[in-house]
């Protein structure tokens, strides 16, 4: 790196220590060179270019911060692969502080000097602290709990001030001391979560913001002039994340997010740098801002209201980690934002009846939540019935499932005994139609009685059954024949009378059973 003329060179490695899936004769590995606004090169403190971390400030940090009392919003994000120094550069360490605490320190001490020179400026400051994690958003500034799951925020957007999270807790600090000790909380909430789920800190990105607002009243024209400006500093995750392809399962999808956020800055990038769309004007419909939670929340840094400038940290590694973060840095080089002051001027009359339409507008919102919550209510009393409803419909298809069960088997035993009715009377019209003779017995030798027996019998095998519809019948007389003939009428009545009762309650099941299956809740019983 030439700190004179800002020139980067980035030095082909030697072609047998290039370890490529892409075939060498394919790929051009040579020497790179870039021109950015600054080149800082900190590798070995001996040297006499060796950049100090103020020296990062002062070319960079300070600038940024004017531009704030300004009235400007600014963002500073670090982009480079994991281990090339963005926390360093960022936050650094106690002994070497980074861009962060030495723009709050700054800050403080420009706010203490105004303090002493012109008593009708207030100033207020806040500061928040999220990260975004697998394409969730966290709250740095509340204390993570071990036993609970995180706490993740949405995103929504406002006509007036685009994207932001919901909930973010903002607090109010009145020295570097308090903003340190609140930025100290953040980082450690970062490592215990961090710790919980794998080491993330170098997957997340870190997104900490200063709200400065410069309130100054003139008592001559009793004119108040509001300036408001965001100070924007984003540790972005490792950048080399974008391109894992070894992960599977939950990695893969938490790297897919981390590379979603990653990737879409890029093609963010990408579509902000690109040359023609600048010149037709088009920009804003094809930026995919919403493609992933880091572009929508950073949309007014990367492309609309705000100085942004991108730090690429590299460090001597791998030539394509470093040949493309140089790439990003030199896209990102050529986006142009459209910064404009965030002044009002307003004078107390205005701000009386701006203060009166906020307060009308709060109890008209008052009002409207009031009456949604009583809807939500209703609608809640509405779904405790549906349930309930659909508890007694479930419960009366279990009974009618039982009773359809109770009936099938009843019908299944009627026609068991339909069966052996028919056979038995069938048998006994036989037995009317064919009369056996009745027999008289006369005494006989025994061995010849047995023999007469046989030559009667002989071709008949159920002669005991014959004997045994025979029993009580005679043959001789026609009475015992009406008889019998008139209680098989009244079986057949009883039979005829049965059938129809079966088909009745069979008809009466099918129904109730079509009537049912709407419901939709078994198919088939
Ligand atoms: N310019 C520098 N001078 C001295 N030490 C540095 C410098 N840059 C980085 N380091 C040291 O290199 C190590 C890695 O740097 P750092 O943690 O900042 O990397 P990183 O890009 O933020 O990594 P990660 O993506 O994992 O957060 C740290 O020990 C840091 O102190």
């Amino acid at each position: 790196m030439d700190p004179i003329t800002q020139l980067t060179t980035l030095r082909a490695p030697d072609q047998d220590t290039v370890d490529s899936p892409i075939p060498k004769s394919r790929k051009v590995i040579e020497d790179k060179k870039f021109t950015f606004d600054n080149s800082f090169w900190s590798h070995n403190i001996k040297d006499p270019h060796y950049a100090h971390q103020e020296d990062v400030y002062n070319s960079l940090g300070e600038e940024f911060l004017d531009h704030n009392f300004e009235g400007y919003h600014t963002c500073i994000f670090a982009y480079g692969q994991t281990g090339s120094g963005k926390s360093y550069t960022m936050m650094g360490t106690p002994d070497q502080p980074g861009l962060i605490p030495r723009t709050c320190e700054d800050l403080f001490e420009r706010i203490d000097a105004a303090h002493n020179e012109n008593s009708n400026i207030a100033y207020n400051v806040r500061v928040s602290y999220f990260e975004v994690y697998n394409e969730h958003v966290r709250d740095l500034l509340v204390p993570v709990n071990p036993n609970a799951p995180p706490h993740y925020l949405k995103i929504r957007e406002s006509p007036t001030e685009g994207p932001y999270v919901k909930d973010l807790t903002e607090v109010p600090v009145r020295s570097i001391n308090e903003i340190l000790r609140y930025m100290k909380n953040g980082d450690q909430s970062r490592t215990t979560a961090s710790t919980k789920m794998n080491d993330t800190s170098s997957r997340s990105h870190a997104v900490f913001t200063i709200m400065l607002k410069q309130i100054h009243h003139d008592m001559e024209t009793d004119e108040t002039t509001e300036r408001s400006s965001r100070i924007r500093l984003v540790d972005l995750a490792g950048s080399e994340r974008a391109k894992s392809t070894e992960a599977t399962g939950a990695r893969l999808r938490e790297g897919s997010n981390i590379n979603k956020s990653l990737t879409t800055l890029g093609r963010v990038i990408a579509a902000l740098a690109d040359p023609k769309a600048l010149r037709s004007g088009k920009r804003k419909d094809i930026v995919p801002y919403r493609d992933s939670i880091l572009t929508w929340l950073l949309k007014d840094s990367l492309g609309g209201n705000s100085k942004t400038a991108m730090i690429a940290c590299i460090a001597p590694s791998d030539y394509d980690e470093t040949l493309s973060t140089l790439r990003y840095a030199d896209q990102a080089k050529r986006i142009r934002t459209r910064a404009v002051v965030n002044q009002d001027h307003i004078s107390t009359a205005e701000r009386d009846a701006q203060i009166a339409a906020m307060a009308e507008e709060i109890r008209k919102l008052q009002l409207s939540v009031s009456d949604s919550r009583q809807r939500e209510k209703n609608a809640k009393e509405a779904e405790e019935r549906l349930e309930e409803y659909q508890t007694r419909v479930t419960t009366m298809q279990r009974m009618m499932e039982e009773r359809s069960m109770v009936a099938e088997s009843k019908i299944k035993k009627l026609q068991t005994e339909n069966e052996a009715l028919k056979l038995h009377l069938k048998l006994a019209i036989e037995s009317l139609k064919n009369p056996i003779p009745a027999v008289s017995i006369q005494p006989q030798p025994a061995g010849e009685a047995e023999r007469e027996n046989f030559d009667e019998f002989s071709d008949d095998d159920d002669d005991e059954d014959d004997h045994y519809y025979d029993d009580g019948y005679d043959t001789e007389s026609t009475a015992g024949v009406d008889d019998l003939q008139e209680e098989m009428h009244r079986y057949l009545q009883d039979m005829g009378n049965l059938r129809k009762l079966i088909g009745g309650d069979l008809s009466r099941f099918k129904n109730e059973e079509s009537v049912r299956m709407p419901l939709g809740v078994r198919e088939n019983v």
